[in-house]
């Protein structure tokens, strides 16, 4: 499906061209209902969405604005192991993309693989590592694909710097605890072993979770501004088996909307007052 055929469709409902793209984790939705000015358009009524079948997810996207920023923020996301492909599940990146959004702010409910982390801790997302498929998924085509004229030369994905630091100072101005990290994904939909998650912060990660890095790849591809959020929803306990649900998951997501929610309104601030200035990559 082509974006544009899908931004069509939105531009017959709303001319709003947004600034930032905003996908909101399991959890982490009622941040839609913060929006000045709503206008909501279901996910199964966009050329080329599937249907978000998570729980935790509403299935809408949302335009209007926060802090006079026009935004458009989707409350809810497609996974992996809901059986969408990676294009499926960075669909709709493209499609915000298409209608105006020049930088992403995506987040995620994720287990804490770091031990100094606590349930309810925000983690801004400095790098990630794809344990979510092979190079060579049959969804991701043909070899040529990976062929194509710059494919090679791309330059590494980055999240972005100031966006970063906009993060760190909300949490600093709101006083909770706020940390960089890297991002572990998986495919899911298993929670892990306690030998899973003491391999996974031997290598490197701080947080592990389910969704995110396809939406992040395709966001870099096209040039977006990317600001990744976790929200430390269970966290990963060495000597003991503790079992992670999605119940969990929801609940932790939930008592730290606010958090997030003081996050996004400062990046926004700053992006309305001035252009946030990144160092060149
Ligand atoms: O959409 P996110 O990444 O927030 O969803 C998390 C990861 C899994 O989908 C699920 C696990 O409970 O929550
Ligand atoms: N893979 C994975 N995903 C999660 N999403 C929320 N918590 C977790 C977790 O512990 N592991």
């Amino acid at each position: 499906m082509n974006p544009q055929t899908a931004a069509d469709f939105i531009r017959s409902i709303t001319d709003l061209k947004p600034q930032v793209a905003i996908i909101l984790g399991s959890g982490l939705g009622g941040l839609a209902d913060k929006i000045d000015s709503p206008v909501i358009i279901a996910f199964d009524r966009i050329p080329g969405f599937g249907t978000s079948t998570a729980s935790g997810h509403r299935g809408q996207l949302v335009f209007g604005s926060i802090e006079s920023v026009p935004v458009v923020a989707m409350a809810g996301r497609f996974h992996r192991y809901e059986g969408w492909s990676n294009d499926d599940v960075a669909f709709p990146v493209d499609v915000m993309n298409t209608v105006g959004a020049s930088h992403l702010i995506v987040s995620n409910a994720a287990g804490g693989v770091s031990l100094k982390f606590r349930v309810g801790d925000i983690v801004v997302l400095q790098d990630h590592i794809n344990f979510m498929s092979g190079v060579f998924a049959s969804d991701q085509g043909a070899p040529e694909k990976f062929a194509a004229p710059g494919c090679f030369n791309r330059p590494a994905m980055t999240y972005d710097a100031a966006m970063s630091q906009a993060a760190f100072e909300a949490a600093i101005e709101s006083g909770f605890d706020c940390y960089p990290g890297t991002y572990l994904a998986t495919f899911g939909p298993t929670y892990e072993t306690r030998a899973e998650y003491r391999m996974m912060r031997r290598i490197g990660a701080d947080v592990v979770g389910m969704s995110t890095v396809p939406e992040v790849l395709a966001a870099s591809r096209l040039g977006m501004r990317i600001l990744g959020l976790s929200m430390v929803s269970n966290v990963a306990n060495p000597d003991k088996a503790v079992k992670a649900s999605h119940d969990e998951v929801l609940e932790a997501g939930r008592a730290a909307e606010v958090k997030m929610e003081a996050i996004v309104r400062k990046v926004l601030q700053q992006i309305s007052s001035s252009p946030l200035q990144s160092p060149p990559v």
